[in-house]
């Protein structure tokens, strides 16, 4: 049985990650996600302090790894991804292994961006949240997991979060197969994605 990749993009703290989990949790080791964050250069990577980063443009992916894993994983093979952490804003040393399976999740801010990154998937899921709602949770998501601020969330989100998405990630939303209003909750949405998946793993 050939990988059904699916990609799920939206602006940050839309809801991927919660999608994601539910289908992954819907169907356990049938799902292997890979997360296009995993693929972030380490801060040694960009020449400015470490405080300007612009984490939301991109080429601050390593986006040529991710199609190379990707391409691997849809072949059958193990892959050893790169470990990123946002508290240090670091690529580690470790790598973590991860196996091929029947459904392969790939999910990220602006993984639609890239033509050949996008011909990769066969179903491409847009999650829409209203920008006030993102920026809420993202401050209390960035406070409670990844060290971050008040005022740094706020200075990252007004010179660099907000115009990369009105300059990346929104376009991106046209070339989604289906675009997921209120997003990681809407349980009418994620019955019609499970559905899809179970018909590729249970064909009969
Ligand atoms: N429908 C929802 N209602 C309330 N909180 C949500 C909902 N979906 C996600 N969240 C919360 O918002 C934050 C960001 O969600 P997450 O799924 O990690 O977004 P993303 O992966 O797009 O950045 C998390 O703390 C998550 O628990
Ligand atoms: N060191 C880093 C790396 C990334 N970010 C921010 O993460 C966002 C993408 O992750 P989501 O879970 O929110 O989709 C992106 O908007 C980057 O600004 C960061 O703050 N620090």
């Amino acid at each position: 049985m050939s990988s059904l990749i699916i990609g799920i993009a939206g602006g940050t703290a839309s809801g991927k990650t919660t999608l994601t989990e539910i289908l992954k949790n819907s169907f356990k080791d049938k799902v292997t996600v890979l997360r296009h964050d995993y693929y972030y250069y380490d801060k040694s990577y960009f020449n400015v302090p470490e405080g300007q980063i612009n984490f939301d443009h991109p080429e601050s992916f390593e986006t040529g790894l991710l199609i190379e894993h990707l391409n691997k994983l849809k072949n059958g093979e193990v892959i050893y991804r790169p470990v990123y952490s946002y508290k240090t804003n670091e690529r580690l040393e470790e790598k973590k292994p991860v196996k091929p399976s029947p459904i392969i999740i790939v999910e990220g801010i602006l993984i639609f961006h890239y033509q050949e990154l996008r011909e990769l998937f066969d179903l491409k899921i847009f999650v829409d949240t209203d920008a006030d709602i993102r920026l809420i949770r993202r401050i209390d998501r960035d406070i409670k997991e990844r060290g971050r601020s008040f005022d740094s969330i706020k200075n990252q989100y007004l010179n660099t979060v907000k115009p990369m998405h009105q300059k990346y990630v929104e376009p991106t939303r046209y070339l989604a197969d289906i675009i997921i209003p209120h997003g990681g909750m809407n349980e009418i949405a994620n019955d019609l994605i499970i559905r899809k998946i179970k018909t590729h793993l249970y064909p009969d």
